[in-house]
């Protein structure tokens, strides 16, 4: 149950008509729900609690809005961050340094001194160089850089190739088999407290096999880095639960996620650390559209040419991903339409021959499951800006990101003078 729902006919973010919305922020407009955020939280914190000692940091890079990240905090979540950039959000949002947790394959010289010099719980190194590199830096500031290692266990996790993570192919973490040997040099250098072990094979996982299989590596890994006699307090288990973007479709559930994890961890004693991104924001936000014109030609479907556009939300154009779409008014007729934004590309394409609700020029409509991987995967391309985003709280709204114009954007340009 999401807080997106019809109330008198029109389709409400909690208490607030999507109308409001629309006339007081404009369209396209991101549309996020405190409560859903809080309970999507609440029912995963409680799935995973009978677990014992665990850290949750959620995954910035699904929704790195300040207000949303402030909610996570509130929910005494920390954050996993991937870039200078996030650490500052997290930071921003009152997240404690040491609840942070700074992942990613590119971590540069500049990245690792902010993240010390700020203290943070935990790196997650992705190569032996960069352990090398975070070591040498560390020791030279006088400072104690709190390691996991990330390990590639080269499963398949049977999501979309784009945003799979741990084949031996991709370029994250270090290959399974030769983790043993980099823990135990790595532990040997000054700077580093080598800590932990963490994986995270991919997103939008719909089964948790894959998982499982993953941490059963993970668990032979440690107890051969334990019984070298090293140690191994923390074991990061990622994120990656998939969410359902269908109406009807069912996903593993994050108790059905918790009752797995316990299978696969039991008798570890570590404190486990999880980083969940799209199960927590992705069904709590919608992308709200105008319907700007439809354009219809003898004998084909209609074109439904909507006022978001790829730039807006990427995601049907990068990974052919489905987002549901539904009038905010629904009458109870219905279409078969494409649906199309107004950038001149046609991988400005939201879904082809969808069968949806019947719309009309100025009618309002949401793409649904857009609270994750939206926003933040924005662009400015044809110069349409940065898409607005607001948050409900009961009956009242509030902008969470005003929208950026393109006079905003061709204010940092500059015409060079030898232009003239
Ligand atoms: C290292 C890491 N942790 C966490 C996440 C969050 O994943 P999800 O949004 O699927 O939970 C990702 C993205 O896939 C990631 O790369
Ligand atoms: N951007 C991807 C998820 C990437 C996850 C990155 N670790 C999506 O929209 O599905």
């Amino acid at each position: 149950m999401d807080h997106f729902q019809l109330k008198n006919g029109e389709l409400h973010a909690e208490d607030v008509p999507m109308s409001r919305i629309a006339e007081e922020f404009g369209t396209p407009v991101y549309v996020y729900s405190r409560a859903t955020l809080e309970r999507h939280a609440r029912v995963f914190r409680e799935a995973l609690t009978p677990l014992g000692k665990i850290h949750l940091a959620f995954a910035v890079k699904s929704n790195p809005n300040l207000a949303v990240l402030r909610v996570m905090q509130r929910e005494g979540f920390g954050a996993d961050v991937v870039s200078g950039g996030e650490l500052a959000r997290a930071l921003a949002a009152g997240m404690p340094a040491s609840d942070i947790v700074f992942s990613g394959v590119g971590k540069t010289t500049r990245e690792m001194m902010q993240g010390l010099d700020v203290g943070i719980g935990q790196f997650n190194i992705e190569s032996e160089e960069e352990g090398v590199e975070l070591a040498r830096i560390a020791d030279a500031a006088g400072r104690t850089a709190h390691c996991a290692l990330r390990v590639n266990p080269d499963i398949d996790a049977g999501t979309h190739e784009k945003i799979s993570t741990g084949k031996s192919d991709n370029k994250f973490g270090v290959p399974i088999d030769q983790a043993a040997g980099m823990y135990a040099r790595l532990s040997a250098l000054p700077g580093l407290d080598m800590r932990g072990l963490a994986v995270h094979i991919g997103s939008q996982l719909s089964d948790l096999a894959p998982l499982e299989e993953a941490f059963a590596k993970v668990g032979a890994l440690m107890a051969d880095i334990r019984a070298a006699g090293f140690t191994v307090t923390h074991v990061d288990l990622g994120g990656g639960l998939g969410v359902p973007y269908k109406a009807g479709e069912v996903m593993p559930s994050p108790a059905e996620y918790g009752a797995m994890v316990a299978r696969a961890t039991k008798g570890w004693d570590v404190t486990l650390m999880f980083e969940p991104g799209r199960v927590i924001a992705g069904n709590a936000g919608v992308l709200l559209t105008e319907v700007i014109r439809v354009k219809r030609n003898a004998n084909r479907d209609p074109f439904v040419i909507v006022d978001a556009a790829m730039n807006d939300l990427a995601r049907p154009a990068l990974y052919g991903a489905w987002h549901d779409f539904d009038a905010v008014e629904p009458t109870g007729q219905r279409m078969t339409a494409n649906i199309v934004g107004p950038i001149c590309e046609t991988g400005d394409t939201f879904a082809m021959g969808r069968e949806m609700d019947a719309l009309e020029a100025g009618d309002l409509a949401v793409f649904r499951t857009a609270g994750a991987y939206g926003a933040t995967m924005a662009s400015s391309y044809n110069s349409r800006g940065f898409v607005a985003e607001v948050m409900v709280d009961g009956d009242r709204v509030a902008s969470v990101a005003d929208r950026i114009l393109p006079e905003d954007i061709y204010a940092a340009e500059r015409v060079p003078e030898w232009l003239d």
